[in-house]
């Protein structure tokens, strides 16, 4: 079991409130990721309900029980950090099994707990090795290891993959996606990266200045987002927002239209205008336009797509996918 409630958590440090009140439901089993530009307070969320830092005011229970005056080591919860927090005198083997023994776990419990972890991340070569022997990746898992030899209830993840290369990013991602299926553990991860947070995630929390904008499945958030600031936060390359006025939509103050759901052509369409910058990615195709009606807009196209730099185009946006925000940037419905 491993469900979180959260109840207007508030933390301030000094007289600078970086949470401003979190309500959350976290089901047991669940994947939540939070996201949020820099300094929106989400490693301060994670490190509250591992009990590192006190909330100010507010309730935390897992599994329904009040856990705000429990310290970190009683809260039934393990955290994987970005920088590993290895010991580099000993081995993957012992770093491991450490917290176990330290808490008093027999031998031979360890033994297999930490055969049954190494073998899931494919350890096993390395346990006699010590952490400077292995490659970012490995120490990563080795640190993913030590906090599934725990068991814990909770899994909380502070941007655990943010040290790796790119192509290490996604496998360690396919691993760690892998490992939540298997074993079916609550999940609490933060990041900046958006694949992440959308391909992991079974559930999203978009922060903003110490605030909930919106909670919802990867999907809710890109299809539907509540607001202005979710819908610029979620989707890369970001959605275009266009005065609606200079579109001629009235009880609408902005539209929002991502830029996938722009055609273009070099022949007829709604907004006549000019390539400044094409970006050829192979798969995909990003071209940024000037167009007299909407002014900068991007535009996603996929595969090959022979447009330049300085070609006149013609723009047409999907009319079934505009997203219509209010005066307070609020999503209309
Ligand atoms: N121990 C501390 N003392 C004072 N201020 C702090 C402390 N820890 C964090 N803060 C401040 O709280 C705010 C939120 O920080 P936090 O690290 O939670 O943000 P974040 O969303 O995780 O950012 P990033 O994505 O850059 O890691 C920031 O303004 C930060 O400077």
């Amino acid at each position: 079991m491993g469900s979180l409630q959260l109840k207007s958590i508030r933390k301030a440090f000094g007289n600078h409130e970086v949470l401003k009140g979190i309500d959350l439901e976290v089901k047991d089993g669940e994947f939540v990721i939070f996201v949020g530009p820099s300094g929106c307070g989400k490693s301060t969320l994670l490190r509250t309900i591992a009990g590192l830092e006190d909330a100010t005011s507010g309730s935390i229970a897992i599994d329904g029980q009040e856990v705000s005056n429990t310290p970190p080591a009683k809260r039934g919860i393990a955290m994987v950090f970005q920088s590993y927090a290895l010991y580099p005198h000993l081995t993957v083997k012992d770093n491991m099994g450490l917290g176990l023994k330290q808490a008093g776990t027999p031998k031979d419990e360890i033994e297999k707990r930490v055969a049954k972890a190494s073998s899931m991340l494919s350890l096993e070569p390395y346990l006699a090795r010590r952490p400077a022997e292995l490659s970012g990746g490995q120490r990563q898992r080795v640190a993913i290891g030590r906090a599934i030899v725990r068991e814990p209830k909770l899994f909380l993840f502070d941007e655990p993959l943010s040290n790796l290369d790119a192509a290490l990013r996604v496998q360690t991602r396919l691993e760690i996606a892998r490992l939540h299926r298997s074993l079916k553990a609550t999940m609490i991860y933060v990041t900046h990266d958006q694949v992440e947070a959308m391909t992991l995630a079974d559930k999203i929390v978009v922060l903003n200045a110490g605030a909930v904008e919106q909670i919802g499945s990867p999907m809710e958030l890109y299809n539907r987002p509540a607001n202005m600031f979710v819908a610029g936060f979620i989707g890369s390359p970001q959605m275009n927002f266009i005065d609606a006025t200079r579109l001629g939509e009235s009880g609408a103050k902005s539209i929002g239209i991502r830029p996938e759901h722009i055609a273009l052509s070099r022949e007829s369409g709604d907004w006549k205008g000019k390539v400044i910058h094409a970006e050829h990615l192979g798969a995909d195709t990003i071209l940024y336009l000037e167009t007299e009606t909407t002014g900068l807009l991007t535009v996603r196209l996929f595969g090959e797509q022979h447009y330049h730099a300085d070609d006149i185009v013609y723009a047409s946006p999907d009319r079934a996918s505009l997203h219509r925000f209010d005066g307070d940037g609020r999503a209309i419905r």
